[in-house]
């Protein structure tokens, strides 16, 4: 069974905060989910299916779906980090298709920023997981880990700092234009080679935000989209992937979108020569290098030139990238941030974007994520989004 056309994106909502003290991150939740249904022109009283990953609080859907005061059909608390969001939306349309559900609600919130925490910090003991003896004793921290990717990169295909800085030099060009964005200043090559060593060869410019805010999308059936009155999205395809650590071979220099993004355009029907605006999960800068490369954007080893020289800009560029600022400049606040690439699709493909950085025509969207520990373990997913 395919998902093409059996579903559509109906509601979209991105929470404006960026840093909320003063908000539980239930209640971010609430706000996320109150603002997506608004914006589809649905209450809580339609929805029958529910999403969220395992970090919600309380119980995660199962206290989530109380505290919201759902009456459910449906339950999925998919848990594949950043990537789980772009998943959650495949995982709805399947339940449609399969009459699992009629209107599915997903929501994300939290609040990391409030929490002080930051991608340098010791990456926690996970007591139960296998290799946590041989890693954490060498007190490993997320970015050190990407930084492992960026470097390895640069040493198989000649890949530059100038080359990765260009993507944050995108980001920036993109959030001038979001009010909400927490770093609205256009940066240059030179600022992101300026800025503090975090993990060499990782600035501090080539890292994504640490901020609070949440999102939430609905997916529904085609009879209930087509009776609501906003631009029709429909869910073309859909791909998930799991890269382990091969036996101890392996190889930092690609990702699980090598597998999640072919199978999303095979059952999209479509090639990424086709996608005219892309959201790629872009916790550092090398995040989305390999994606690009690894979706077939361009060869393996070629994403350095891909996406320099203003390459990623709307407006100017081959192909626009994260056109909302993205996580590398307008929120990140969760580490399974992936629902805002879904939304900012959303926005592109309604013609809903900022003026200034709205592609034209804008009919095919791409949004992708990775979730884990870019060179460790860790999974895709890669969703393919038409305006119909
Ligand atoms: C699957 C996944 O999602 S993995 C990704 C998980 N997320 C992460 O690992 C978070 C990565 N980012 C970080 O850890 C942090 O943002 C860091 C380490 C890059 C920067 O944190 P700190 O050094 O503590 O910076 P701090 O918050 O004190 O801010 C200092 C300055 O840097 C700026 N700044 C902070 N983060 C960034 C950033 N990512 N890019 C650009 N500027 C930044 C601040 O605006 C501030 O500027 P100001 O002095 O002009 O006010």
């Amino acid at each position: 069974m395919t998902i093409h056309g059996r579903a559509h994106l109906v509601g979209a909502y991105e929470h404006p905060t960026r840093k909320a003290p003063d908000k539980s991150v239930a209640q971010l939740h609430a706000e996320s989910a109150a603002g997506a249904l608004a914006d589809a022109g649905l209450t809580k009283d339609d929805v029958d299916g529910y999403f969220c990953a395992g970090d919600a609080p309380g119980l995660g859907p199962l206290a989530m779906a109380d505290y919201l005061n759902l009456r459910l059909r449906h339950l999925d608390s998919t848990d594949i980090g950043g990537a789980s969001y772009i998943a959650h939306v495949a995982h709805a349309a399947q339940a449609i298709a399969m009459g699992r559900c009629n209107v599915a609600l997903i929501t994300l919130a939290g609040r990391p920023r409030s929490a002080g925490h930051s991608g340098t910090a010791a990456r926690p003991v996970i007591a139960d997981a296998p290799d946590s003896p041989w890693e954490t004793p060498f007190g490993p921290t997320t970015v050190n880990l990407y930084a492992m990717c960026a470097r390895r990169h640069m040493h198989e295909f000649a890949t530059t700092a100038e080359q990765l800085a260009w993507i944050k030099v995108a980001a920036s060009h993109h959030a001038q234009h979001n009010p909400d964005a927490m770093l609205r200043d256009v940066v240059t090559v030179e600022d992101v080679l300026a800025s503090p060593m975090v993990a060499d060869p990782l600035h501090r410019l080539d890292c994504c935000v640490v901020s609070d805010g949440g999102g939430a999308l609905v997916v529904a059936r085609p009879e209930i989209a087509r009776s609501l009155r906003r631009p029709l999205i429909r869910v073309m395809g859909a791909g998930e992937a799991h890269k382990g650590q091969g036996g101890g071979e392996v190889d930092l220099t690609y990702s699980a979108a090598r597998v999640s993004g072919p199978a999303a355009f095979a059952e999209a029907g479509v090639t990424p020569a086709d996608i005219k605006y892309a959201s790629v999960y872009d916790s550092f800068t090398i995040t989305v290098l390999m994606q690009l490369e690894d979706l077939g954007f361009c060869g393996k080893g070629q994403g350095g030139r891909f996406v320099a020289d203003g390459n990623l800009i709307s407006g100017t560029g081959r192909l626009p990238v994260n056109t909302d600022g993205g996580g590398l400049c307008n929120n990140h606040p969760a580490n399974r941030g992936g629902i805002t690439k879904v939304i900012e699709a959303v926005r592109q493909l309604r013609g809903e974007a900022h003026p200034a950085v709205q592609v034209r025509n804008c009919d095919l969207a791409v949004a992708t994520g990775i979730g884990g520990l870019l060179g460790s373990r860790h999974g895709a997913a890669t969703l393919i989004l038409g305006r119909e």
